[in-house]
């Protein structure tokens, strides 16, 4: 259970939102809503653990989640809007970059979203949504419970949108959550939505 407790932000010198709260159990969804600015990029982060929230508590399982960053960062995967690709490395290479992986569970990760005959080409020729779909890629390398995603389906096809949908649903069958900031429509049976433009000051 990840439970937020009237988290506030400040970037630079602005209260971005206060008073953010919200519970999410295994296999629950949670869809960050609200204007260029609003703050979801700001509270993706600070679920992440990467800026200190400026108010509030982040609990996982009733302890403050926080409190071990190293130990945090074992329960979630984030893929921000910036792709964190190497773009002079292979599409396969990429993935294998972090950790050592074995070739088998790259090309199934690949396989995820549909990338598996590029596991060879240079990162840097892919397209914009196929670079989209190599960081969505490392979802399925960890098993983490949490996904925390920025912007997920931006520049992807159709068909890649659905095929993301239905990693979710894997992922939510198997106890996962997902926590995603979004613009496009994204289908996420059974979410909370989150309205980050009512959380400002
Ligand atoms: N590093 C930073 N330093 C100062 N201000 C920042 C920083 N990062 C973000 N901000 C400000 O914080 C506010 C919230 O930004 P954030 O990126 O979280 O919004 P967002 O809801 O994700 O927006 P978008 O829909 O455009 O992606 C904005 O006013 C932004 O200018």
């Amino acid at each position: 259970m990840l439970e937020a407790r009237s988290l506030a932000a400040i970037r630079g010198e602005r209260l971005v939102f206060r008073d953010v709260s919200f519970r999410l159990a295994a296999g629950g969804a949670l869809l960050l809503v609200g204007p260029n600015g609003a703050g979801k990029s700001s509270l993706i982060r600070l679920l992440a653990g990467l800026t200190p929230p400026a108010a509030g508590a982040l609990l996982w399982d009733d302890q403050d989640a926080l409190d071990d960053p190293p130990l945090h960062a074992t329960r979630l995967v984030f893929v921000g809007h910036m792709d964190a690709i190497k773009p002079g490395l292979t599409v396969a290479d990429n993935l294998g970059l972090a950790r050592r992986r074995s070739r088998a569970d790259i090309v199934a990760a690949l396989a995820t979203v549909d990338l598996e005959r590029f596991a060879d080409l240079p990162a840097r020729l892919l397209s914009s949504g196929q670079r989209r779909r190599l960081a969505l890629s490392r979802l399925a390398l960890s098993s983490a419970p949490l996904w925390l995603l920025d912007e997920p389906t931006t520049g992807l096809d159709a068909a890649s949108v659905r095929r993301l949908e239905a990693n979710f649903a894997r992922h939510r069958a198997g106890g996962g959550m997902i926590i995603a900031a979004t613009h496009l429509p994204l289908d996420l049976p059974g979410s909370v939505g989150l309205d980050l433009s009512r959380a400002g000051s």
